[in-house]
């Protein structure tokens, strides 16, 4: 008699396009699935070099590490770690799975006593109205097996977002005490910022809207910190710097006029967590630092990822009107100018708005401290992917 093993681990394959984003997003997944719902996760990744920046006790050249009980696989072309079939199997972001892997599938399919992994897509984040629409859909493989598309988004239709079950709690009690993001900026290696000065974090693409603002910021009536990690924000930033982008260093201060420019470290994502809770203000970008703004509870602006023929101004456009219904006119209207014109790099525009942004600074922050109930809705993505799964 033969004993068959149901395997109930997850395994999530991640391409990394370029960025930080894809294996941001999936790693940050991979953990809430394995901490909090006690899940056994593989993490598949074709580029663990990448990975190393937001995780730096990982060794990029190991084909097979755990942290944070997720077990981290090498994913290399062909497939020399054995892929052993789970309960569940996302490829995410429509990354092309391993011939090894669909060939599995496709066997486990024609075996009449064997069941296929579900198999799902996990899909970038949108706040545009036809997501709803699309979350949950199946489509059918050649193989005869269907695959799920899982949107993440804002809405209770949508696959939610991805937000671990303490984290608002934490956030919370880390800005009750002043004394914590001192201590942060000083672990980081970042001298000279008192408890009064302004300080604003940024993660950006390219944006000559950034210089704008940089140049504002030289003249401003009190001292403004602006940390940054060494990276694409800085590309824009070439004439204020005494050496390249790659020669500088992390913890190096460059003092122009009222504006002290700090170069940040990279971080893990937990520290990067608290770095944006505890600035006044958040320049982020792509998927997850755009969303860990919003968790963050401060004003901020997003730099959205460019997409072909503008296609991201529709994206963008969306997640305004989400963020300002409930939101005073004037106060939407504020808000809204200044991240149209960062992202359009409009340079006159961008200082003008961001002028206005002090006479609405206060209901600003108010609204960005009560959006996260409101944007998570009754359910983080973790939660309700679970759920999927088990409705499946
Ligand atoms: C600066 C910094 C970032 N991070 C993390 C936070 C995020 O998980 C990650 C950055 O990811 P994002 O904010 O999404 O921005 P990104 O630009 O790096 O990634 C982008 O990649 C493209 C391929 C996708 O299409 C975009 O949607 C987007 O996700 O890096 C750290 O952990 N430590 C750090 O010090």
């Amino acid at each position: 008699m033969s004993i068959q093993t149901v395997n109930q681990h997850w395994d999530i394959f991640c391409a990394v396009v370029d960025n930080y984003g894809d294996i941001g997003v999936t790693w940050r997944l991979a953990r809430q699935l394995a901490e909090e719902y006690q899940l056994d996760i593989n993490l598949w990744v074709d580029d663990l070099n990448s990975f190393s920046h937001i995780l730096p006790a990982l060794t990029p050249d190991k084909r097979s590490q755990t942290f944070n009980r997720v077990t981290i696989h090498q994913w290399n072309v062909p497939l020399e770690i054995n892929f052993v079939p789970g309960a569940v199997l996302i490829e995410a972001f429509g990354c092309e799975l391993p011939e090894q892997v669909k060939s599995q599938l496709i066997a486990q399919q024609q075996n009449p006593g064997d069941t296929p992994p579900l198999w799902l897509n996990l899909e970038y984040l949108s706040a545009e109205n036809w997501v709803e629409g699309c979350h949950g859909l199946p489509s059918m493989q050649a193989s005869g097996i269907k695959k799920y598309f899982y949107f993440p988004g804002f809405t209770p239709r949508t696959g939610g977002l991805i937000c671990e079950k303490s984290l608002l709690e934490q956030r919370t009690a880390w800005q009750s005490a002043p004394e914590n993001k001192l201590a942060l900026f000083t672990q980081l290696g970042l001298t000279g910022i008192d408890v009064q000065d302004k300080v604003f974090s940024v993660f950006s693409y390219e944006a000559e809207a950034l210089a704008a603002l940089c140049q504002l910021w030289q003249g401003a009536d009190q001292k403004i910190h602006a940390l940054i990690p060494k990276g694409r924000s800085l590309n824009s930033l070439t004439h204020l710097l005494p050496c390249s982008v790659a020669e500088l260093a992390p913890g190096q201060q460059i003092v122009i006029g009222n504006l002290n420019l700090h170069i940040l470290p990279m971080t893990d994502q937990p520290s990067f967590d608290r770095l944006l809770w505890s600035c006044d203000f958040n320049i982020v970008r792509g998927e997850d630092s755009f969303l860990r703004a919003q968790w963050a509870a401060k004003p901020f602006i997003w730099h959205i990822y460019p997409q072909e023929d503008d296609y991201h101004l529709v994206k963008l456009e969306a997640f305004i009107n989400l963020y300002c219904d409930n939101l005073a006119p004037e106060i939407a209207r504020c808000w809204t100018e200044l991240n149209l014109a960062f992202n359009q790099d409009q340079q006159s525009a961008v200082t003008l708005h961001w002028q206005n942004l002090d006479s609405v600074n206060l209901p600003l922050l108010q609204h960005a401290q009560k959006w996260p109930i409101y944007a998570l809705n009754d359910a983080d993505l973790a939660t309700r992917l679970v759920q999927f799964v088990k409705n499946s």
